[in-house]
């Protein structure tokens, strides 16, 4: 079994008796890129400022290739980790030109040395021509590429990036994290990358922490998590829409929208609830209506709907662009998963290796 390269073990920190980070486990493998996601304030950079050695925690662990960084007894300051760090926040000193911001770690060194590594990492992130310009001459991508260039320079082993697109304009963040995750991938170094953005995170992480209330509830690769999300709470931040709640029968789950074959380990008659997304949701005009149309949003490929069923729950269901239904109109409202929907019973995940076929759980 490989050993990770970052592991962080139980950490808590608090700040004036409130906590930020509760309890948090998470490992990152060599060369691996770990999305942090998670809703604001739910300890994400605290969880970085950790690691980085900003912060001491008040409890827990962080080993970096076997060698202990941070405890509450023990303490590697940040210069001495070898942990590159891109804030969101980091501004560049401003009265530095580029060249001088990306040289700044790297004032221990002699000078030839020095040059040589400046202008590597400023052509790294293409920005060889503008070593001379003060930051204010700069566009904020331009910016965010500099704290890369500086962050780069001193050759960490591990990069921290916390929110670092998130103060540029859409077209322009799309382009930068594919540049960044091309170059981390190309350096094959190891990263943590925190977002608040699902869809950033997917992009962006081999693995995702998904956090919540200052602790990780689930890591694990990207599909995994959105296919078998663990509780209700990272099914929703990854975008199940709808809870919709079933009895296990002997068949499968019956629910409102008729039978879904599949198949749970609990007993007939236990209460569950399955994470319906859009695109797990058909409806049409064949069978006795069990819902009626409550709204239509056009998202050019497609149509979005949302169908208020008798009980009054309200599902959200894809239909294609050129499916057009009226509000109101009634409608016959189905499963149309084509795969197994994520079950939870008391708020926990009936994950998909105890499902079974014949009433025995697996080991
Ligand atoms: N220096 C500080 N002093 C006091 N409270 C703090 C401090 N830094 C963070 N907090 C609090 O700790 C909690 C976690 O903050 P943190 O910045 O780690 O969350 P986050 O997930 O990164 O949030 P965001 O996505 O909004 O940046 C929040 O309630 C925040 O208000």
């Amino acid at each position: 079994m490989k050993e990770p390269l970052i592991k962080c073990d139980h950490l808590k920190k608090a700040y004036h008796t409130q906590p930020a980070v509760e309890d948090v486990s998470l490992h990152v493998y060599e060369g691996e890129i770990l999305a942090v996601v998670g809703p604001s304030g739910c300890g994400k950079t605290t969880t970085l400022r950790l690691i980085a050695g900003f912060e001491r925690p008040e409890r827990g662990e962080i080993w970096m290739q076997g060698r202990l960084l941070s405890s509450p007894d023990i303490f590697v300051p940040p210069e001495k980790r070898r942990i590159g760090v891109v804030f969101q926040d980091y501004a560049l000193f401003p009265h530095l030109t580029v060249y001088e911001n990306v040289a700044f770690g790297l004032r221990k060194q002699p000078h030839p040395q020095v040059n040589r590594q400046v202008n590597q990492m400023l052509e790294l992130v293409g920005l060889n021509h503008l070593g001379k310009r003060m930051p204010h001459e700069l566009s904020g991508g331009e910016r965010q590429r500099v704290a890369l260039a500086r962050a780069l320079a001193p050759r960490p082993q591990v990069l921290l990036l916390d929110e670092p697109f998130s103060s540029l304009d859409l077209d322009l963040r799309l382009k930068l994290r594919e540049e960044v995750r091309t170059l981390l991938k190309g350096m094959g170094l190891t990263a943590l990358f925190v977002t608040h953005d699902q869809e950033e995170a997917l992009y962006m992480g081999d693995r995702l922490a998904i956090m919540n209330e200052g602790v990780v509830q689930q890591l694990d690769q990207p599909e995994v998590i959105f296919s078998q999300p663990i509780n209700p709470f990272v099914a929703e931040f990854m975008g199940s829409a709808n809870f919709l709640p079933g009895r296990v029968v002997e068949q499968g789950i019956e629910t409102e929208i008729g039978l879904i074959p599949q198949q749970v380990s609990l007993p007939a008659g236990s209460e569950v609830e399955l994470a319906v997304r859009a695109d797990d949701v058909g409806f049409d005009l064949k069978g006795p209506a069990n819902g009626v149309i409550l709204s239509r949003v056009f998202k050019g490929v497609m149509n979005v709907y949302k169908v208020r069923l008798h009980s009054g729950l309200v599902l959200e269901a894809f239909q294609p662009h050129y499916r057009l239904f009226a509000e109101g109109q009634p409608v016959r409202v189905f499963a149309d998963a084509g795969h197994e929907l994520a079950c939870f019973h008391n708020g926990a995940a009936i994950k998909g290796d105890e499902r079974h076929l014949d009433g025995v759980t697996k080991d």
